[in-house]
């Protein structure tokens, strides 16, 4: 053991939290207590009072297998796995580290659902082999329900695959009827109820024949699994403490979830922050979290956390003001007992390319002042709207990564060898097998609809291949394909040994599809380091589709893991972290609020809480750029090819005080006029010509 650790070892990690936090950790002074909801305001210790009341717990004698922690990622879990067990450490001395080990039911709500669905898959009629799908999957097979169904071809447009998918999602997650979700949220799809009402039930069934669940079905199931009182008793009563990290974010079938597994609140922690509720568009229910603690009679403790550790006080100043706009909420005036720093800079630049140059030179400038890329993070609303900085970083040589972008099991390539390992996993999986036997030259759409029903009925899926019959041009490739699954199938190759046979098997079709094969192959080679992490096939298959690394080699090509890079994210990507310097970028209506969200208050107040997140992600400095012009693709030579943007509306006039309002002069912008005050315009149907 260090002297360093000996030392900490002697300090009880409580006396290193306030008092609100100590309440909250210490509540039913580790044993099983009733409900509590920890209301935390932004960078106030939420995960860290998370951490330690885990860690509270495992010391005061909780059986670590008895805890259920849910959080929005799987990253998420892990580290506060790890932090709980060093701080148990830290008390306890090692043979805390055996006692953590025991916490293996960490996880994402959708990873937690797809463990416990597999066990009790017999009880419910489920095929526990069954096989998850991705969106992009179940988008596909949606388009297969579509096209069986006939709706897609009439004279007037039926909505995309996509379109529909979401229809469905947001039905089944928010347990809101068809003609609700229709009214409230896609209105222009009302008149295909009927059609979509069937294309629905089509759907569902063909996911039952092939033995797939959806990520809603994760929930769904669990949910209804849950209503049977008798496994919703013995599945509670597998766990003594139920902690739910991020419950803002949380949807209605997730929060009967919970009720069910602790109908009296007995041993449940939820931890969330309202304000910071970003989800409603995946149906995530704010009002949660505010009805939580009249959930249970008597009611749930509350405890406030209102102490921010991470900001200054002039940039938390300037966030309580944004998110004091909001009408509904709990009341969280939150403090800062940090030194004194600059005031958040409101930077108005012409147009983008001197808004990019910006944030360039401020980088470089940062850099060499002593402050690492990694430690600065340029955020923004929508993926796409980093493009023209992506392009320049790259000019200017500056390293970067970028989150929630294209993930990289969106590739083409490493969708192929999953799907193939799908296929194998579950023979029935007619997404998958749809996908990966069409790789083989000469097996079309037809010879691949026979194979899939003949592997439908099989009692031997190996048996049924071989007696396959395949066009004559294909037999040679076909004959390759049948040994890998036969090979592959029973397991005996060990684990990541399979995916290494998939891998050598796809090689020369890789080659022949794709004239970039070499940094593909190594997305593969990449795809194979991440596998070896996971126990088997059915352990991998199913956590990577739940939770997707997002490495987006095929997009920015990361830099190495000892290299310096400038973080670029969505800000939905960027909840949970902090930097030290923040850029938010396009702080224009259009873009924050976007302009496809501004429909109803509802749709107002969630973007209002975008931004309050994007601004309270910083520690000493943020600034919001501000350019006024745009410029508009795709118009003809003639057109007018700009368009001019107001200032955001989260940050109205009487909120300028909190600001240092700069208008940045760039010298490639010297040819451009000064814009008179008053002089911009906010044309919101071209800002949306410009962003469709
Ligand atoms: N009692 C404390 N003493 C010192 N530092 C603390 C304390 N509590 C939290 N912090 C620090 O404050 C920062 C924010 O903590 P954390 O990330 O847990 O907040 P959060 O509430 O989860 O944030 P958000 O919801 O905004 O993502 C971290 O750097 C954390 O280490």
């Amino acid at each position: 053991m260090t002297t360093a650790t000996a030392l900490r070892t002697d300090s009880d990690p409580l006396e290193r939290l306030n008092p609100a936090q100590r309440a909250a950790v210490v509540h039913g002074g580790g044993g099983v207590a009733g409900p509590l909801l920890v209301i935390a305001g932004a960078g106030t210790g939420k995960t860290h009072t998370l951490v330690h009341r885990l860690a509270h717990l495992v010391r005061s004698g909780a059986d670590p297998r008895r805890i259920l922690l849910m959080t929005f990622s799987r990253r998420a879990a892990a580290e506060m796995v790890r932090r709980a067990e060093r701080l148990a450490v830290e008390t306890m001395g090692p043979t805390a580290e055996v006692l953590a080990r025991g916490l293996t039911w960490a996880g994402t709500f959708h990873a937690m659902g797809a463990r416990l669905l597999r066990e009790y898959a017999p009880a419910i009629g489920l095929d526990p082999g069954f096989t998850i799908h991705d969106r992009e999957d179940s988008a596909d097979l949606m388009a297969l329900a579509r096209h069986r169904l006939g709706v897609a071809g009439g004279p007037r447009r039926f909505p995309a695959k996509s379109t529909c998918l979401a229809i469905y999602s947001r039905a089944v997650n928010a347990r809101a009827p068809l003609d609700e979700v229709l009214r409230d949220a896609f209105p222009w799809c009302a008149e295909w109820h009927g059609e979509l009402k069937s294309l629905f039930a089509t759907y569902v069934e063909a996911k039952q024949a092939s033995a797939v669940l959806d990520y809603d079905d994760l929930l769904l199931y669990w949910h209804g699994l849950m209503q049977e009182a008798g496994l919703a008793a013995e599945i509670g009563g597998r766990f003594d403490h139920v902690l739910v990290d991020e419950y803002q974010d949380t949807n209605r079938l997730q929060s009967g979830i919970l009720l069910a597994l602790r109908p009296n609140g007995d041993g449940l922690t939820v931890v969330g922050d309202d304000a910071q509720s970003i989800y409603a568009f995946r149906a995530a229910e704010v009002r949660n979290i505010l009805d939580f603690p009249d959930a249970f009679s008597p009611r749930a403790t509350v405890v406030t956390l209102e102490q921010n550790y991470r900001s200054t006080p002039e940039i938390l100043a300037a966030a309580n003001a944004v998110i004091g706009e909001a009408t509904e909420g709990f009341r969280k005036e939150l403090r800062s007992d940090r030194p004194a720093g600059p005031r958040p800079r409101l930077a108005t630049v012409w147009d983008e390319a001197c808004q990019v140059d910006l944030i360039c030179r401020d980088v470089l400038a940062a850099r060499e002042e002593g402050l690492a890329l990694r430690e600065q993070a340029v955020l923004f609303r929508t993926a796409h709207h980093s493009g023209p900085l992506e392009v320049e970083l790259v000019r200017r040589n500056i390293p970067f990564v970028k989150f929630g972008g294209l993930k990289f099991l969106d590739a083409a390539h490493v969708k192929d060898v999953l799907a193939t390992l799908r296929l194998v996993q579950n023979p029935r999986d007619r997404v998958s097998g749809f996908r990966v036997l069409q790789l083989i030259p000469g097996i079309g759409a037809a010879t691949a609809t026979t194979v899939l029903d003949t592997l439908a009925d099989a009692a031997d899926p190996d048996e049924a291949l071989s007696a396959v019959r395949v066009p004559a041009r294909a037999n040679a490739q076909w004959q390759e394909f049948v040994a890998l699954f036969r090979q592959v199938r029973p397991g005996k190759l060990g684990w990541p040994g399979e995916l290494e046979a998939v891998r050598q098997w796809y090689e020369p079709h890789l080659e022949r599809r794709h004239d970039d094969a070499a940094p593909r192959r190594a997305d593969l080679l990449q795809l194979e380091a991440i596998a070896a992490g996971f126990g088997d096939r059915t352990r991998f298959l199913t956590e990577i589709t739940l939770d997707p690394p997002s490495a987006t080699s095929d997009e920015s090509g990361p830099p190495h893991r000892d290299e310096d890079y400038l973080i670029l994210s969505t800000i939905h990507s960027a909840k949970g972290q902090e930097w030290r310097r923040v850029h938010v970028l396009n702080g224009v209506d259009g873009c924050i609020p976007s302009d496809l969200a501004t429909g109803t208050s509802a749709e107002i107040n969630e973007e209002r809480r975008l931004f309050y997140v994007a601004m309270t992600r910083a520690r000493d400095e943020l600034t919001v750029i501000v350019p006024q012009r745009f410029y508009v693709h795709g118009q003809s030579k003639r057109g007018d090819r700009h368009v001019y943007a107001s200032r955001t509306r989260f940050i109205p006039d009487r909120l300028l005080g909190h600001f240092e309002v700069a208008r940045i002069p760039v010298a490639t912008a010297t040819a451009a006029p000064a814009l008179a005050t008053g002089a911009t315009v906010d044309l919101a149907s071209r800002m949306r010509a410009m962003w469709g």
